[in-house]
């Protein structure tokens, strides 16, 4: 394990330091945050009564009991599975029960009713057979997809972009990410906005234009609905570009102090914050869930050798993460973006770990972090199988295997992360008086210190620190040995 402060920076967007000792967030604390999400989950079905509500009410209504479909277009019947689980995965994290699961094999999704007519009709009566109130598809669809395909069904019809937004929408804690996550629900509602329930909006549904007369000061509930999204749109951008000064301010200041930065990066559910929590006992939330964290959380570490650097836990990732999501969270991402290094951990113990590898590398290239270091960490070794690891060496020749859950391969990543986390760059020889112990402190802190000794002046220091402190340290040059 690595040394740890106990002043520890907590959730990078808080907008305040918190400072959190270990004691704080004991095993009993995770328990408990996890608890109250189950608890959350249960209470959001209390719109379900209303009978006029607008489709983005109605898209966040309740999904309880569902049917999957998907079209499998490229690859193996495995690669069908492994989609297929995911999107069952997906349904429970969002508090569904999967009561059955159907693929169609297809060129291409069906323009109208995203699978085939017939197999649409087959798909309604597994629906009804089962009691299922919700089809979620596999894939984005579009909106005449999503009514088409409901007037077959004749139960909601939700996709594979809604239903990860609606994990976001649960699992957002703090204020930034809830902000973040509606306006990624807002941009992905607009256009596929309809009224529900009222019969204004069901002629706009179908004919497309409102007919003549029907607009102006007796406005359509839809056309108000579409005003109102699109003011509340706007407010949300202004109200996250706040806080997005809030957080570049921050994040300088940690970049003035030099200190390098490692980001935890990877698939949901791959272990990120398991290896955080391993690495530096921060007890963050672990749930075995998609999509457990949302917050950036920044945890500063020390190197055996002394060097401080920190690391960051940051949301997962997922094949097609919509790219609401990606705009939304791009201030988030950025953190990743600008790190020094990233650890990806992937789950060994996966069906597909070298998919999500690329999986991930491609949202890392959408972020503009394709550019920053890569050090692949293959994680719950404990229950991976041996060949599925050998195939993830392969293209990650570099990798370091370890299970955060026993320990393993810790040490040898603590030695990849020391030889991996940036050295300062430029070396000083300095006497610092003794007034200034601060600077002495700092260059502890964030510098290697080579040689310390004392004289009557002040503090001998010959150590490596960043171009920025080694100026500051300029003045207190030590005089040439003879
Ligand atoms: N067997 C085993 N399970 C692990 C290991 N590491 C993590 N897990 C489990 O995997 C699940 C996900 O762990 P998290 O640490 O929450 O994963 P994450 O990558 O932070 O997930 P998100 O924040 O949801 O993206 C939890 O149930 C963990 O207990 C490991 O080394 N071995
Ligand atoms: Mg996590």
């Amino acid at each position: 394990m690595l040394a740890t402060d106990n002043a520890l920076e907590d959730a990078a967007d808080s907008g305040e330091i918190t400072f959190t000792g270990l004691g704080f967030y004991d095993d009993a604390g995770d328990e408990l945050a996890v608890e109250e999400r189950g608890a959350l989950r249960r209470m959001q079905g209390l719109a379900t009564e209303l009978t006029d509500v607008t489709e983005v009410e109605y898209r966040q209504l309740r999904l309880e009991r569902v049917v999957l479909i998907g079209v499998w277009t490229v690859g193996t019947i495995v690669d069908a599975e492994t989609s297929m689980a995911e999107l069952a995965q997906l349904a429970e994290t969002a508090g569904s029960v999967v009561l059955d699961a159907l693929v169609q094999r297809r060129d291409k999704p069906d323009t109208a009713t995203y699978v085939g007519s017939g197999k649409a009709k087959e798909l309604a009566e597994v629906v009804r057979a089962a009691g299922a109130d919700t089809v979620i598809c596999d894939g984005e669809l579009t909106p005449g997809q999503l009514r088409q395909l409901e007037e077959v069904v004749k139960v909601k019809v939700i996709d594979r972009t809604a239903l990860i937004l609606d994990i976001f929408a649960q699992h957002a804690t703090s204020k930034e990410g809830k902000a973040q996550v509606e306006l990624a629900q807002l941009q992905y509602m607009l256009p596929r906005l309809r009224g529900w329930g009222e019969s204004m909006s069901r002629q706009a549904a179908s004919g497309g234009r409102a007919p003549i007369g029907t607009r102006g000061p007796g406005e359509t509930k839809i056309e108000t609905d579409r005003r109102r999204l699109r003011a509340r749109i706007a407010k949300l951008r202004r109200e996250l570009r706040e806080m997005e000064t809030v957080r570049e301010t921050k994040r300088s200041s940690r970049k003035r102090g030099e200190v390098p930065s490692v980001a935890i990066a990877g698939y949901t559910n791959a272990g990120k914050s398991s290896l955080l929590n391993r690495l530096t006992g921060a007890g963050v939330l672990v749930e075995d869930a998609l999509f457990a964290t949302l917050d950036p959380t920044v945890r500063r570490a020390t190197l055996p050798d002394g060097r401080a650097f920190t690391l960051t836990d940051t949301v997962g990732f997922v094949r097609h993460l919509p790219h609401q999501i990606v705009e939304a969270f791009r201030s988030t991402l950025e953190e990743v973006a600008d790190a020094d290094l990233i650890l990806h951990v992937v789950d060994g113990s996966h069906a597909d770990p070298v998919g999500q590898l690329s999986a991930v590398r491609e949202v890392l290239n959408d972020i503009d972090a394709g550019d920053v270091p890569e050090l692949v960490i293959v994680n719950k070794t404990d229950i991976a199988d041996k060949t599925t690891v050998a195939a993830i060496r392969r293209v990650a020749p570099d990798a370091v295997c370890v299970s955060a859950r026993t320990g393993a391969g810790i040490a040898e990543l603590v030695e990849a992360l020391a030889t991996r986390v940036p050295h300062p760059q430029v070396e000083v020889d300095v006497v610092v008086p003794y007034n200034r112990g601060d600077l002495v402190a700092r260059v502890h802190e964030s510098g290697e210190v080579l040689h310390q000794g004392h004289n009557a002046t002040g503090t001998e220091l010959r150590a490596r620190v960043s171009a920025a402190l080694a100026a500051e340290l300029g003045a207190y040059r030590a005089p040439a040995r003879v």
